[in-house]
């Protein structure tokens, strides 16, 4: 017997495998006229982590919303996994944003609940709108919500109020909120732009591990370059809503950077290593 149908046959839904995301010929213009993103087409596998670079206003929470139903698409189709999200609405569009995860710069967490009803939340994005409203969790929601908080090193915290948490340690929570929801996709948008230095590292190392790990496909949104060098092996390049660079991170180049980012290099552009 397989481990998903043990989970089946013990009444819960099995944990996801990756899926895997296309985007073909995705253009989106915002109401008020702004294009965000012109004719956009990538492939990107189960299991891979790939970054998106580029200035502010380039279009990476776009791109990284169109994925998820957040932002409909105004021409292309984008596919995730089985499921084709343009043109899904209601009932099946939540379905899909069910498998996946997604973390913010600013976190998003209830800062005044603990860490613990923080990260059950996620249990609720796979769940039935009755169980959601009446908020009833099964001894399995418990125990994922725990492990996805011991995945993330934040178990010792788990009756802090969000609130009395650094930013790192925040981002870790909402991390394990969304490793609660068994995600087959994790979207990252700018999850280390509030972060310092040291923490925006120990942060990407986490998501660095995740994907290693649970042979999570992540998406993460970076405006530093050399952050995407450190910890990703494929970069996608934003420019004026046009991809401009879609290769191997490691092997950018200067010429690359001022093709993305339309101008030369300089000392702010760099976080620094990684210790
Ligand atoms: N809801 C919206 N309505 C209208 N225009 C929008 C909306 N959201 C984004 N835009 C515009 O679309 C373009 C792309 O924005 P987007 O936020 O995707 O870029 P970004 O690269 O993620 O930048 P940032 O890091 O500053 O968020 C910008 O010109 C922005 O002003």
């Amino acid at each position: 017997m397989t481990h998903d149908t043990q989970a089946a046959e013990a009444g819960h839904a099995p944990a996801s495998a990756a899926w895997p995301i296309r985007l073909d010929g995705v253009s989106v213009t915002y109401p008020n006229g702004t294009t965000a993103l012109r004719d956009v087409s990538l492939d990107i596998d189960a299991g891979e982590m790939v970054s998106i670079v580029g200035l502010s206003g380039s279009g990476k929470s776009t791109l990284i919303r169109t994925i998820n139903g957040l932002v409909p698409v105004t021409a292309g189709t984008v596919t995730v996994g089985p499921h084709t999200v343009s043109g899904l609405h209601g009932r099946r569009l939540r379905e899909v944003r069910g498998h996946v995860g997604m973390i913010f710069q600013g976190f998003n967490l209830a800062t005044r609940v603990d860490v613990y009803r923080n990260t059950l939340v996620g249990r609720f994005a796979r769940a039935g709108r009755l169980r959601t409203l009446l908020g009833v969790t099964s001894a399995r929601d418990r125990e994922v919500a725990l492990t996805a908080l011991d995945t993330v090193g934040m178990l010792d915290k788990v009756w802090s109020r969000a609130a009395a948490l650094s930013g790192g340690q925040q981002q870790r929570v909402a991390i394990a909120r969304a490793l609660s929801q068994e995600p087959s996709i994790m979207l990252a948008d700018e999850p280390v732009a509030s972060l310092d230095p040291p923490t925006a590292h120990a942060v990407m190392s986490e998501l660095e591990r995740i994907n290693a790990e649970r042979h999570l496909t992540v998406l993460v949104n970076l405006h530093l370059m050399d952050l995407a060098r450190q910890y990703t092996r494929r970069m996608i390049g934003l420019r004026d809503g046009e991809l401009v660079y879609d290769g191997p991170a490691a092997e950018a180049t200067e010429a690359d950077f001022e093709q993305i980012y339309g101008r030369r290099i300089r000392p702010q552009d760099r976080l620094g290593d990684r210790t």
